[in-house]
């Protein structure tokens, strides 16, 4: 885990790709040369085994690293550099808290290479996002709230990321300032509505890792401004 955490601690800007959606050759160049510190591979719906292996054997070519977040159990790939485990807090469903994960583990069993994973506990806050609605999210959170959930994941369960997750939407800088000011050993993402370089810098000055992922497919141009406009803001 250590190796892991020291991995993911130089991953200031980050592009999800999502394989249910076309990137063509080009744009994929664009995105693995960017400068950006990682991709990651992932989505909320649509993602099969076929779609991965092929965006990742796409990605392969550069040297950028490049984690899988499993979000199905249909769609895990060997051959990534890491593996990301969603763990939604906010939500009173425990199937997407540790339900699908008891299952995966009884699956895989001996197979899985626990050095290469790391968990995320999702704080989802966006009520409108696939992800919200699959995992019945309670995403109306006020800003105590939300910093509480982090508290735990921070401090009760020690996970490594927190993944405030706005997804489809920019979110309040002010509630993700709380949970960023509220953890001491957990690192920050911050994903949502990111699509020109003033919410990058927003989203930069508050969380540790600022992923950026639908602009990629609406607007690559403003998607690649988002690299520099993160890695020259420092954090609050
Ligand atoms: C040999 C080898 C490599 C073995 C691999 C070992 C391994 C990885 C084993 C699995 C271990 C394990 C514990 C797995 C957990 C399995 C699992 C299915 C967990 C549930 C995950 C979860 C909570 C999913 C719910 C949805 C969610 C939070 C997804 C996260 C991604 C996300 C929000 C993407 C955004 O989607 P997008 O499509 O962009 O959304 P928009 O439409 O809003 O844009
Ligand atoms: O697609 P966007 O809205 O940029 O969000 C990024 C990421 O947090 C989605 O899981
Ligand atoms: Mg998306």
């Amino acid at each position: 885990m250590e190796n892991v955490k020291s991995c993911l601690s130089s991953w200031r800007h980050v592009f999800k790709l999502d394989p249910d959606r076309e990137l063509n050759d080009e744009m994929l160049d664009a995105i693995c040369m960017s400068g950006s510190d990682a991709i990651l591979v992932g989505g909320s719906s649509g993602v099969t085994y076929e779609n991965t292996v092929d965006l990742l054997s796409r990605i392969r070519r550069y040297e950028i690293p490049c984690a899988l977040e499993v979000s199905d159990l249909e769609a895990v790939v060997p051959g990534f550099d890491l593996y990301l485990i969603p763990m939604v807090l906010n939500t009173n469903d425990t199937r997407w808290l540790v339900g699908q994960h008891q299952q995966a583990i009884e699956q895989y069993g001996f197979m899985i290479p626990w050095d290469m994973l790391a968990a995320e506990g999702y704080i989802i806050l966006n009520g409108e996002s696939t992800a919200a609605r699959v995992t019945g999210a309670e995403a109306g959170l006020n800003s105590r709230e939300a910093a509480a959930y982090a508290q735990i994941a921070d401090k009760l369960m020690r996970l490594p990321i927190i993944y405030v997750e706005y997804s489809g939407t920019f979110g309040d800088m002010e509630l993700v300032q709380s949970i960023y000011r509220t953890v001491s050993q957990s690192q920050v993402f911050y994903g949502g509505g990111i699509d020109d370089v003033s919410k990058a810098r927003q989203a930069a000055r508050v969380s540790h890792t600022v992923v950026v992922g639908n602009v990629v497919y609406d607007n690559w141009a403003a998607a690649l401004e988002t690299v520099q406009a993160v890695k020259e803001t420092p954090l609050s």
